[in-house]
């Protein structure tokens, strides 16, 4: 009706005056938490932590509730409150008010059709002699617990990059610790190391160092490189960004990439040593230009998923990524490297301080077999595992083929058979090295046991099923 009937020119100034003879005898302060600030992209971090905070409580006190579901492995609904919604909050004896609104305007860019925006809001109100504390005290309160419940809650994402941006996926991989097939002094060791490191924000502040971790793991395929990057999120709780550098252009999609990743997340970049062009070239590089340059510019990934380009990231833009100044924005981080080859690899990437733990997965041990066979069959012992322990000490098997001989045929699934289809797995895969080893030894005319050893050097193999280096470290 004032609209209606009063003049326009008028409209303002009664606006302006009955506001501030409003706010002079009204004895509330109200505070308003936009959903977006400045830039429309940007969703404002407070006002997501307050609605976590808020939903939290609103599910008993608001009589309109808006209802979603989550898509986590439960498929749990959550509640929140309704538009133009009120719930009320007490905090040390004082009692304040939230309630949720929005505006909505028609814009009309470029289209035909009127594009309607819709912005949320919460607003904050509370009486000004509380000013103090819940300016203070009560706001850091609730923006903690906001934080706190969205980390409970959330749905975990896993990342990959499309060109120079990120799609994803919620993240529901279920391997974790206790189904890798592993060591069980190793696996704890892993384990401890990523939970003193998820807890360390402070000592990591203290000594002065970025909080991020790096990771390589190494060793043949299928020994569950990728099986324990998905561990190491559950166990963490992280998020997963898949990082394929071979279809990343430069270096500047590169840092814009890596700024966009969120904190409490895992950096992959697998088969690491198919992305960058390593070693090899820049050792020679630098043989023929008399330099030893660490981080040599020129050096470029793989003409291959960009476009038909050659990418332009360089190993010295990896670096700067890895540890550069920027790498130390977004708190907790791991980067994981994975690689089948890890001789390959430049030791300036690897060194310590970049890749601080370097953990090989090697071939299946007769240990790592016990926790296959625990998950498969569901036994702890068999009559059967002596003669696999001895068959499991001299041929290499990995824990994806152990694993495919464990896995029933049928349902409910027959232990017996399982056991026996791997020790027909394992006789004959011994049978296929002596006979390729004595083939390789007739055609180099030296003994079937020299030439079986060499292989196994050759091929990153030892003995006991270690890589190359340790076969070396060995000798
Ligand atoms: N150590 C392990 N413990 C439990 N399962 C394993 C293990 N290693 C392999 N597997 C099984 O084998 C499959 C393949 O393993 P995974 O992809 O993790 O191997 P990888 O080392 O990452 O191989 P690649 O180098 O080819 O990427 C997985 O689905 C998993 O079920």
């Amino acid at each position: 009706m004032f609209k209606q009937y009063c003049p326009y020119q008028l409209q303002n100034y009664f606006e302006k005056h009955s506001k501030s003879v409003f706010t002079f005898v009204y004895p509330f302060i109200q505070i308003t938490f936009n959903e977006f600030t400045g830039d429309r992209f940007m969703r404002s971090e407070a006002y997501s932590a307050i609605e976590n905070y808020l939903d939290s409580s609103s599910s008993m006190q608001a009589k309109r509730l808006k209802a979603d579901v989550v898509k986590n492995s439960t498929r749990s609904l959550v509640l929140s409150m309704d538009d133009f919604e009120e719930v009320t909050d007490e905090f040390q004896g004082v009692k304040l008010r939230w309630a949720s609104g929005k505006h909505i305007s028609k814009t009309q860019p470029f289209s035909f059709y009127p594009v309607t925006d819709e912005r949320m809001y919460y607003t904050l109100t509370f009486h000004k002699r509380h000013r103090n504390l819940i300016l203070g005290t009560y706001l850091s309160h609730v923006l903690k617990e906001g934080d706190a419940i969205k980390v409970k809650n959330r749905q975990r994402k896993l990342y990959t990059n499309g060109g120079s941006y990120w799609r994803h996926v919620v993240f529901e991989h279920p391997a974790s610790f206790e189904t890798i097939a592993m060591e069980a002094d190793k696996k704890k060791e892993i384990m401890d190391d990523l939970i003193t490191f998820s807890q360390a924000e402070e000592f990591y502040a203290r000594i002065g160092r970025a909080w991020k971790r790096g990771y390589l793991l190494y060793g043949p395929p299928g020994t569950g490189k990728s099986t324990m990057i998905a561990a190491m999120a559950n166990l963490l709780n992280y998020d997963i960004y898949d990082l394929e550098l071979t279809s990343v252009k430069d270096n500047t999609e590169l840092r814009k990439l890596l700024i966009e990743t969120s904190s409490r997340s895992i950096i992959v970049i697998e088969d690491i040593d198919c992305s960058l062009d390593l070693t090899g070239q820049r050792k020679k590089k630098n043989e023929e230009q008399g330099r030893g340059d660490e981080k040599d510019p020129k050096l470029k990934l793989p003409k291959e998923e960009t476009g038909g380009k050659q990418s332009q990231v360089t190993l010295s833009g990896l670096l700067n990524f890895i540890d550069g100044l920027w790498s130390a924005c977004k708190g907790e981080r791991l980067v994981v490297f994975t690689t089948n080859f890890f001789e390959k690899l430049d030791p300036a990437l690897i060194r310590k301080g970049r890749m601080d733990k370097h953990i090989e997965l090697s071939y299946c041990s007769f240990e790592a077999f016990k926790v296959l066979a625990k998950n498969y069959l569901r036994i702890e012992t068999h009559h059967l595992y002596a003669k696999i322990q001895e068959l499991l000490g001299e041929t290499k098997m990995t824990p994806a083929e152990v694993a495919e001989h464990l896995m029933p045929k049928t349902l409910p699934g027959d232990s017996k058979v399982c056991l026996e289809g791997l020790i027909a797995g394992l006789e004959k895969a011994k049978e296929d090295a002596r006979l390729k080893a004595e083939e390789e030894a007739r055609e180099k005319g030296s003994s079937p046991e020299e030439n079986a050893k060499e292989q196994g050097i050759e091929n990153g193999l030892c003995d006991n099923g270690n890589t190359e280096l340790k076969c070396k470290e060995k000798e």
